[in-house]
């Protein structure tokens, strides 16, 4: 069966990994277009545009970060729309709200082609190991047509009816899952600072009726400072947006998740500021006050870009993947001398 993808994150990336595995032939096209690289040595073609890979293509996957990212592969010049039609399918398993799926769908239908959302609940490991949750809903036709791909991707499908249904299903099993991540974090802090130690409170949790997958994945992680992403913050506060949005179309009043959505805007607002200014910093002339000599190096990432600053020399080194980084031997992220950098470069 030849499939499409479109997107290769964190989540296509390994999604259309596991359909190469499993005998797909597939074409694959990504806004960055050197992220297909690693693909194509286990197999897979490479579209150059969204709409070459629905020419090539009967059934096109999505995986995409959010609905400005979905609507434009589908509307923009080179996009899905250019090709799709009659006798070919196309599955968006991004994150969006109904409006945008809707709108998504009605521009596929009204072109002959077959439209289904599917978005998925589960992270990085279960699309790297196939075990998804996915959450169709559209055309009842092309979804039992992408049953083997499905199968392939996840644990179980669920057919939920018509288009915008997928999406809310999803935006509400996240909108509960950023308010358990956010009582999960307090209650770490709040156990530390009162004197506990941390990781009984996740045997104890463990062990009760809220043990669940994710304190169980996230916890140890976590008292680590082990923060690397696997559902980037970013993705979880739109879907927290969305899902406020979804509660003010119905009425439904949601207090808690408002109160998490505020603490996911604060956090992602304090992380981006300082990535670029360190950006900003790594690509001018670098001449560091004499202070900093005691953080003699410093490595971050932003936008896939891992950089190595050695304070004393004043020269750095760049490695655009975390894997690259490694054999290069660059160390972990070290954020108290990127808050030093800050608190200098402001004075
Ligand atoms: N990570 C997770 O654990 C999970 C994520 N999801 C959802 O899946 C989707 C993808 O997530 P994830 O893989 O983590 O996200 P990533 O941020 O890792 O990847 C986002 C992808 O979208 C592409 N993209 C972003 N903006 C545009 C644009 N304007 N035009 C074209 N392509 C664009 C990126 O291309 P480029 O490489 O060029 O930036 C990249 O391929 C999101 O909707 C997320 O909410 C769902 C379940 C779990
Ligand atoms: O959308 C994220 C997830 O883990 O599911």
């Amino acid at each position: 069966m030849e499939v499409g993808f479109l997107g290769l994150g964190i989540m296509g990336k390994a999604m259309s990994m596991n359909l190469l595995k499993n005998g797909f032939k597939v074409t694959v096209w990504n806004r960055t277009l050197s992220k297909c690289n690693e693909l194509v040595e286990f197999g897979a073609s490479i579209g150059e545009t969204p709409a070459q890979v629905v020419k090539k293509c009967r059934l096109t996957i999505a995986m995409l970060s959010d609905p400005a990212a979905a609507l434009s592969v589908v509307f923009d010049k080179d996009g899905v729309l250019e090709q799709i039609g009659s006798g070919k399918g196309y599955i968006d398993m991004s994150t969006v709200d109904p409006e945008t799926s809707s709108k998504i769908s009605q521009a596929i239908t009204s072109t002959g082609g077959a439209f289904l959302e599917a978005p998925v609940s589960g992270s990085k490991q279960p699309a790297e190991t196939g075990q998804l949750v996915i959450l169709a809903a559209g055309d009842k036709g092309l979804y039992e047509e992408s049953i083997p791909a499905f199968d392939v991707l996840g644990k179980k499908s669920f057919f939920l009816g018509q288009v915008g249904n997928g999406a809310k299903m999803k935006l509400v099993v996240n909108m509960i899952m950023g308010s358990m991540m956010n009582a999960f974090s307090e209650g770490l802090v709040l156990s530390e600072r009162s004197g506990l130690n941390p990781h009984d409170l996740l045997d104890v949790l463990d062990l009760g009726a809220i043990a669940n997958p994710m304190f169980r994945g996230k916890g140890p992680a976590m008292l680590k400072s082990n923060h690397s992403p696997a559902f980037p913050l970013k993705h979880q506060q739109k879907d927290m947006r969305l899902a406020l949005a979804l509660g003010d179309e119905n009425a439904v009043s949601m207090p808690v998740a408002a109160a998490a959505n505020e603490v996911l805007l604060s956090a992602s607002t304090r992380i981006d500021p300082m990535y670029r200014t360190v950006m900003e910093i790594s690509f001018c002339e670098l001449s560091f006050p004499s202070g900093l000599a005691s953080h003699r190096r410093m490595l971050f990432w932003s936008r896939l870009t891992w950089i190595d600053i050695d304070a004393h020399s004043c020269q750095f080194r760049k490695a655009n993947s975390f894997k690259k980084a490694r054999s290069m031997g660059l160390g972990d992220l070290d954020f108290s001398a990127v808050y030093e950098i800050l608190k200098m470069t402001k004075d």
